[in-house]
């Protein structure tokens, strides 16, 4: 079995708890809290800002034009194309979305952000894309398995949350077969050891999505720590 595809079977229970978290069911059933949805529009925002930052590290570490585009594209999606779902959610909970721009990062967006960093700091091209791969992984995921459920219809607020991340299989070149190519690519590169490591990053960003939708719904920050606005 390819290494791409042995992350994903890993991967699944993960996957699951996940599709039973209720806030990915309330997207499903279009009934969420706006302050759940708040709490996640600014929290996102600042993880695909350090989302971005890794994808440059990518590019730095690549060593062909054709692996720089796969990345240049990403920060270019993220940058231009995935403001969409933060709209939606900021038209639900009627939110300005300029407002959850500079939102305190909290305890489990910092974990997902620095787990990301890391890779990107000691890792390889593997590293950073295994850490990278469940984000847009299981968001493709959980809008597939709404699309094949009948939940994206008019009356639903998030049909156009669930739309957009359902559209990104459709590309013939997605770029989850573009991430699992290269994972599959440099997998070959090291010995089983080291690919256990790999697994476990991979495995660590599945949960830390988990968590991430966790936070959101339960709105947790810190405990004694006021943190700062974020301002990048
Ligand atoms: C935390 C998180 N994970 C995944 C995605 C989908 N790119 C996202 N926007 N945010």
């Amino acid at each position: 079995m390819k290494f791409s595809q042995q992350l994903l079977e890993a991967g699944q229970p993960i996957l699951q708890a996940i599709y039973q978290h209720p806030f990915v069911e309330g997207i499903g059933n279009g009934d969420l809290p706006k302050e759940a949805l708040t709490f996640y529009v600014g929290q996102d925002y600042n993880y695909l800002n350090a989302f971005i930052k890794v994808y440059a590290a990518a590019i730095q570490k690549s060593q062909t034009r054709a692996d720089m585009a796969i990345f240049a594209k990403q920060i270019d999606f993220i940058l231009n194309s995935e403001i969409h779902p933060h709209h939606n959610f900021c038209n639900v909970a009627g939110v300005k979305y300029e407002t959850l721009q500079h939102e305190p990062q909290a305890p489990g967006t910092y974990l997902y952000n620095e787990h990301m960093y890391r890779a990107a700091r000691t890792g390889d091209l593997i590293d950073i894309v295994a850490a990278m791969t469940p984000c847009p992984w299981t968001y493709l995921e959980i809008a597939n398995r709404f699309v094949k459920q009948g939940k994206n219809t008019d009356d639903n607020v998030f049909k156009p949350w669930i739309d957009f991340y359902a559209d990104m299989s459709h590309d013939e070149d997605s770029i989850l077969q573009q991430m699992y190519d290269l994972i599959d690519r440099e997998a070959e590169k090291y010995d089983q050891h080291r690919l256990d490591i790999v697994k476990e990053e991979f495995l660590k960003s599945c949960e830390m999505e988990w968590k991430f939708w966790d936070q959101a719904y339960k709105q947790t920050g810190w405990r004694f720590v006021k943190p700062m606005k974020q301002y990048y």
